[in-house]
């Protein structure tokens, strides 16, 4: 099973797949990363925010693959946004992780609404991260088109991801433009919608069907097949092996239609709006 790699705009690649670990128990996160590990998935999806990057860490560790062979990203937490913080939060990352470097650092929320809106100045200090060789590549997440437009404006220095909500039921058309046109990736988070309706649409069975796959693989396949990012999360070894099994077929441009017109527009998101989400945690 060979998955496939992106170019990003400063040079460097990404697995196009891999794993997310939002909402694993910081208890079981070793466990399901080493099975993910075990099953070949080599791209590993954290944030500060899911307080399980030790598992990741520890995971990683026990599994002792070559440092290049495995890509992880992990992302500012929004408590962190203070340019004078990021840095010593990235250093912490790193010692949970255990690794002198991540490959990827994101913004992990604009939230325009905290900190008077400067969220370009953390942009600012991210590019700074980079520089001293703590991460290899820096994106955003959450990005709105403005938020994209305004950072790039005021550092010059486009992202490499924009990591975003992205399933038929909320194709987030809007900001995947955007984040296309800025010639930054889009990762999409919340694949498989978080297990919800998508996963038993007609629209889906019936192409699944087709193509004697399950409902899942077609909800990732049609990711891959646009060209974007995912890292569907599981904490289940048959899910884990389903999920990554989707290099052997694809799907037509009348199927890839038929899933983007399943848009609800707003009413699909299953996340927060980034214009208005707000939450910065106690840690
Ligand atoms: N930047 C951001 O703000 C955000 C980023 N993300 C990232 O995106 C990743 C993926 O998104 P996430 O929200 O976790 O949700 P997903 O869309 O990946 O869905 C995960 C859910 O689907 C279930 N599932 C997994 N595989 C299958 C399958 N083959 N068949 C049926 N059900 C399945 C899982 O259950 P089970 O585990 O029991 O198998 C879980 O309940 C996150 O883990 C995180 O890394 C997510 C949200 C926000
Ligand atoms: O990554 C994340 C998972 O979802 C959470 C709640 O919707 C977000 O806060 C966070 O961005």
């Amino acid at each position: 099973m060979t998955v496939p790699t992106i170019k990003l705009n400063d040079g460097t690649s990404i697995p196009q797949f891999g794993l997310g670990v939002w909402q694993v128990p910081e208890g079981e996160t070793e466990q399901v990363v080493s099975q993910a590990l075990e099953v070949g998935y080599r791209h590993i999806d954290t944030a500060q925010m899911y307080q399980n990057e030790a598992g990741v860490g520890a995971a990683l560790k026990t599994a002792g693959l070559a440092r290049e062979d495995v890509y992880v990203t992990t992302k500012l937490n929004n408590s962190q946004h203070d340019p004078a913080k990021a840095k010593a939060s990235l250093e912490r990352s790193l010692m949970l992780l255990g690794l002198d470097h991540v490959d990827l650092f994101l913004i992990h929320w604009p939230l325009p609404t905290q900190y008077d809106g400067t969220y370009a100045k953390t942009w600012e200090a991210l590019v700074g991260l980079r520089e001293a060789g703590l991460t290899t590549s820096i994106g955003v997440s959450n990005f709105q088109p403005d938020h994209l437009d305004k950072i790039v404006a005021e550092t010059g220095v486009a992202p490499a991801v924009n990591q975003i909500e992205v399933h038929p039921y909320f194709t987030n058309e809007d900001a995947r433009s955007a984040t296309l046109a800025h010639g930054a990736k889009v990762e999409s988070w919340s694949p498989l919608g978080q297990g919800g309706g998508e996963l038993s649409d007609p629209v889906v069975a019936e192409i699944a069907s087709a193509h004697g796959k399950s409902p899942a693989q077609v909800l990732l396949r049609w990711q891959i097949d646009r060209g974007d990012i995912v890292f569907p999360k599981s904490v289940r070894r048959e899910r884990l092996e389903e999920n990554l099994a989707i290099f052997d077929f694809e799907l037509s441009a009348d199927q890839i239609t038929a899933l983007a017109a399943l848009d609800k527009g707003e009413s699909g998101r299953s996340g927060p709006n980034p214009d208005t989400f707000d939450w910065i945690p106690s840690f």
